[in-house]
């Protein structure tokens, strides 16, 4: 106690707007369009910054150096999460990311590791094939529809690794549409600043016909979509598992049932499931999205890649996962969309457990650490004028050396799926899912603006930032694009791998 005082009387907190009184920056936090007021502040103050609101303290960083620091070297302080109010009324503090830091968090985080790890992935590689596959055979038929596919895509894969199940071709699928709903609901709940109860979780005890209490009928009914995706599908696949081949379930139910668990129950399994189906979707089709955007934008950048793919793997067959390090333009690519815009802007909040002090600021226990993992200030982590030239740019020379040899790091050093101990857990099925699906799209099609001059909801902004929607997760503004088949070649490949 007495360290505390010592340091918090000796020490200012990082630099802070001026606030107002008795709101402090609430105004700050609740910004409508954060991106652009973490910005602005990025732009004043530089590589750390510090709000507070009703007792609430926000550490910005700006840098990687701050963010590796703080969230990789101490992580045994900074790896807790902030518990907002509305998700455990939604039902979602079953999801591991929302954990605080403790025992459940560990066991959940476990039992993840031990199913999602590089080795177990390696093994789905056939289901993410096959699956690409399809979905090339729908662009073929149906190009303009190249973004809506994308759900069916994942939910075809990910719904096949984790409940060893084939979702309709056409996705209707009760429990995948309703996963889709309660996972959209859930990223409108942790908006930073946008719902009032999460800042003054008292509110949660009024109830739900009370004036401005709409966030209970939300949390209700997501609540119950919450429940029924995490019961039925497990028990259906347990009930289906003996000769089908391993899924999540069936691994889950191994590990537990071969011991070496401590405290956990078959409700731990279930949740798992349900989070890993629950984290895919969102999150990855943002990727892909952006892909599509950035190479619309790019033809040049999308030649040079196929060039590449027909160098090494030719035309007779498809790019998979073991051309991977013969491809260095194209893994720059992928490397250069999750820099240009990551998928997640602000990551999501590190919540500190102990007083701390860094480069001479007192940063408070309690406090959630959260970065600025992109924008458009010159500052910020990958946009960093210095470290990436020209950042609002997209050029994959960056990760390249001058020989075109790749030089960006392991998976670990994509920024975009977090830092240290609470690192995203899916990241090897995300990373192999994503990559495979940008080498297979670039070796089979061209990817250009809508013809005949429409214009679409890109071609309207006067600058293409302005594309992202300010959301936990960065979805773009609904855009178009003319997908034509790279050759007749490219094209009956595809129509034989469907048959
Ligand atoms: C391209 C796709 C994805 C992106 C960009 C992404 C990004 C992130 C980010 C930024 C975090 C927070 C990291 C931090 O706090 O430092 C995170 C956490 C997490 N991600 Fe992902 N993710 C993706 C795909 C997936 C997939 C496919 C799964 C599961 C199958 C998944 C499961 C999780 C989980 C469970 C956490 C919470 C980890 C914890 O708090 O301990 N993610 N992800």
């Amino acid at each position: 106690h007495t360290i505390r005082r010592r340091k918090r009387g000796a020490l200012p907190y990082p630099p802070t707007p001026p606030g107002q009184f008795f709101f402090g920056n609430l105004r700050d936090i609740q910004h409508k369009t954060l991106r652009y007021r973490y910005d602005e502040l990025a732009k004043t103050y530089g590589e750390i910054f510090h709000l507070s609101a009703l007792g609430q303290h926000i550490v910005v960083l700006n840098t990687e150096e701050a963010a590796y620091e703080l969230f990789t070297r101490r992580s045994a302080i900074y790896s807790d999460r902030p518990q907002l109010a509305l998700v455990d009324l939604m039902g979602w503090d079953i999801s591991v990311a929302f954990m605080k830091y403790g025992e459940r968090w560990r066991s959940h985080r476990r039992l993840f590791q031990q199913v999602l790890n590089p080795r177990v992935v390696a093994d789905f590689q056939q289901i993410q094939t096959e699956n690409i596959n399809k979905y090339l055979g729908r662009l073929l038929n149906d190009p303009d529809h190249f973004s809506e596919q994308l759900e069916i895509l994942l939910g075809s894969i990910i719904m096949k690794i984790v409940y060893g199940y084939e979702i309709p071709e056409d996705g209707k699928d009760e429990t995948f549409t309703a996963t889709l709903k309660a996972v959209q609901n859930l990223a409108n709940a942790t908006l930073p600043g946008s719902w009032l109860v999460n800042s003054f979780p008292i509110l949660r005890f009024l109830p739900e016909w009370f004036p401005g209490c709409g966030f209970r009928t939300f949390a209700r009914e997501t609540r119950e979509v919450v429940d029924m995706i995490v019961d039925g599908p497990y028990e259906r696949a347990k009930s289906r598992a003996s000769s089908d081949a391993p899924c999540l379930v069936t691994l889950l139910e191994d590990s537990i049932a071969a011991g070496g668990h401590r405290n956990i129950t078959e409700s731990y399994s279930k949740e798992v499931c349900a989070v890993a189906y629950g984290s895919t979707s969102e999150t990855t089709t943002a990727v892909i999205d952006i892909f599509y955007l950035a190479m619309r934008q790019n033809p040049d950048i999308q030649d040079k890649a196929y060039r590449e793919i027909m160098q090494v793997v030719g035309s007779e067959r498809l790019p998979c996962l073991s051309d991977r390090a013969a491809l260095p333009y194209v893994e720059a690519v992928y490397r250069e969309v999750t820099r240009w815009m990551p998928p997640v802007p602000f990551s999501l909040p590190h919540g500190s457990i102990e007083d701390d002090v860094y480069k001479d600021y007192f940063i408070p226990k309690g406090a959630f650490a959260s970065k600025s993992l992109a924008s458009t200030a010159r500052v910020t982590m990958l946009n960093n004028e210095e470290k990436y030239p020209s950042p609002r740019r997209f050029m994959p020379e960056r990760f390249l050396t001058a020989e075109g040899r790749f030089n960006g790091g392991d998976i670990d050093s994509i920024l975009s799926f977090g830092f240290g101990r609470r690192i995203c857990v899916g990241r090897h099925l995300a990373d192999t899912t994503v990559w495979l699906l940008f080498a297979c799209v670039l070796a089979t099609f061209r990817i250009g603006k809508p013809k005949n001059g429409v214009l679409d909801g890109i071609d309207k902004l006067e600058d293409i930032d302005n594309a992202f929607l300010h959301t936990l997760v960065a979805h773009t503004v609904p855009f178009r694009c003319s997908l034509r088949s790279r050759s007749l070649e490219a094209a009956e490949i595809i129509r034989q791998l469907n048959d």
